[in-house]
């Protein structure tokens, strides 16, 4: 399993280690001693996943603290671009992304800290999007914003967004807790 940092503080891309044979593959996502070496978060309170169409954008997502939380997304089944939105004040990348292919085939991951969002837009019909959280889920304390308001180019017209994420304020109108 190897860690490559991006050129955000703290977002990393994992490739994972993958073994094939005859009967098929296997590839480990999560390994605490490396996740300790590089000082990621070793405690996960939550897993779930979602099904995508091609075409949904989902996202920008984030839970506000004292709920805040890592993440550790990959994508066991179809494909995504994934992206994250720094939103930390402080931080010399806030209010600039990385966007990564995340896919059955490149078997990488993407671990996301407190202070970014977190979206993505689907590639394949049935994609299946992993998410292992360090909080669990607070209605009261998830949050966003909107997915077209930070200068990503989806390279997309009609995306199929919820109505939930369409009522996002835009990134420059969000009252920033990070
Ligand atoms: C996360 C969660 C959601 N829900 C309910 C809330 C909604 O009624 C429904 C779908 O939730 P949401 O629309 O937030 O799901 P996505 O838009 O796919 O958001 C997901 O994808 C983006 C890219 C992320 O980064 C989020 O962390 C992840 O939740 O499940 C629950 O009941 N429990 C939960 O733990």
């Amino acid at each position: 399993m190897k860690t490559l940092p991006t050129r955000i503080k703290d977002v990393y891309i994992i490739k994972s280690k993958i073994r094939t044979d005859k009967r098929g593959a296997f590839y480990k996502t999560y390994n605490e001693n490396i996740f300790k070496e590089y000082n990621l978060c070793t405690e996960f309170k939550e897993s779930y996943y979602s099904i995508s169409k091609k075409d949904v954008i989902r996202g920008m997502h984030f839970q506000l603290p004292p709920f805040d939380h890592e993440k550790l997304v990959y994508v066991p089944k179809g494909k995504i671009i994934d992206v994250v939105l720094d939103m930390r004040k402080k931080s010399q990348t806030f209010g600039e992304y990385v966007d990564i292919e995340l896919s059955e085939k490149n078997k990488l991951s993407i671990y996301i800290p407190k202070g970014c969002a977190h979206g993505f837009k689907s590639l394949e019909d049935n994609t299946i999007t992993v998410y292992n959280v360090s909080t669990a889920y607070n209605p009261d304390y998830d949050s966003g914003v909107r997915w077209d308001s930070f200068g990503m180019d989806w390279e997309i017209d009609n995306p199929i967004v919820s109505n939930r994420d369409k009522g996002f304020k835009d990134f420059a109108e969000f009252r920033i807790p990070f």
